[in-house]
């Protein structure tokens, strides 16, 4: 029997994401810092023989994706070009168990690519160097990247400049997502006429000891998609506001492109609280209290992918 191998597939939360310029190919220039938290999706397999890749998706979240997984899935996509890069005629029987709202700004499916990437690496026992990986995730997407490194990071570039920080302190923090979809694409575009923020605002070398001393930190900072999303979704004023009005919160503020926001709270018990108290007005909304994770990532650490400084 063969063994099946797991892997983890945390959010992304992006603390503070700034845009900073727009490149001639429409992509624009972020600077953000990024962490990740305990929920996320999970990608498991098993080794083929015959080269075939298979996945099949359970989980909660599993009818937010097209059934076509074989072409469409950002894990297969992953696991064809790593194998196509590391040139090997193994194969995987994959099962993604979706738990993450699709299109919602943490960054669920580029964290389960980033998995795919790091599961086969073990599982085909694989040697590529962290640049040839680099490349590969992030011709998945400008996402992707970051989620490989798995980590408390400052990325900039279009996603593909890597800087790590060091370890966040403990975060009690709950996810909101209002349970409709947004577009990536379209919130870019709707900040069309914004102007850009300045570069460099983050101290890359200051270790926080707290939340509050961190949160108080992050207030100097925001998500320059905020106001687009909004103008396309309000219900993310209602997600902020319900989250804001609960005891020891720290800081209310929407992650990536949205839809979904995050709040830091000063204990883990005013987290779940507060994820209980909105959970009981607004049945429709994804409420999950977690933390955010610290450790790297082992197999990133197997691969030795370097970064620049
Ligand atoms: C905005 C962020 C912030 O972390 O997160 P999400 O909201 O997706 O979670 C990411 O940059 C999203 O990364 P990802 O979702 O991988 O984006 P991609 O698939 O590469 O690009 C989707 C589209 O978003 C826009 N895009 C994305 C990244 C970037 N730096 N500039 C852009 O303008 C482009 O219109 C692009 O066609
Ligand atoms: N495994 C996957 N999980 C989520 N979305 C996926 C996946 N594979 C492909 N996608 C597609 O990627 C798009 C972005 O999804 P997602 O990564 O959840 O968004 P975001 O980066 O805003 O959090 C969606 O339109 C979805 O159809």
């Amino acid at each position: 029997m063969s063994a099946t191998y797991s892997q983890q597939a945390p959010a992304k939360i992006n603390l503070f994401l700034h845009v900073t310029g727009k490149r001639n190919d429409g992509y624009h220039l972020l600077e953000s810092l990024v962490c990740f938290t305990a929920a996320g999706d999970v990608v498991s397999g098993e080794l083929r023989n015959d080269g075939k890749i298979t996945l099949a998706v359970t989980g909660p979240m599993a009818d937010a994706l097209s059934n076509d997984h074989t072409n469409d899935n950002l894990v297969v996509r992953a696991a064809r070009l790593l194998q196509e890069e590391a040139n090997t005629e193994l194969g995987a029987d994959l099962i993604l168990d979706k738990r993450l709202p699709v299109a919602s700004g943490i960054g669920g499916g580029s964290a389960d690519a980033a998995a795919a990437i790091h599961l086969l690496y073990d599982m085909w026992n694989l040697d590529l160097d962290g640049d040839r990986l680099s490349a590969i995730a992030l011709s998945l997407g400008a996402d992707v990247p970051v989620c490989l490194h798995g980590k408390a990071t400052l990325m900039s570039g279009i996603g593909e400049k890597l800087t790590e920080l060091p370890d966040l302190p403990p975060l009690p923090i709950v996810l909101i997502n209002p349970g409709k979809p947004v577009s990536t694409p379209a919130i870019f575009k709707a900040r069309e006429e914004d102007g850009f923020s300045d570069e460099g605002l983050w101290n890359i070398h200051t270790r926080y000891e707290s939340g509050a001393a961190l949160a108080a930190d992050l207030q100097e900072c925001g998500n320059d998609l905020t106001l687009a999303a909004t103008s396309i979704l309000p219900d993310i004023c209602d997600v902020l506001n319900a989250m804001a009005r609960e005891e020891g919160c720290l800081l209310a503020r929407m992650s990536g492109s949205g839809a979904t926001c995050f709040a830091i709270y000063d204990t883990a018990t005013q987290a779940e609280k507060a994820a209980n108290a909105i959970a009981s007005q607004h049945e429709n909304w994804w409420i999950v209290p977690t933390e955010i994770r610290c450790e790297q990532s082992q197999i990133l650490s197997n691969i030795g992918a370097s970064f620049p400084d």
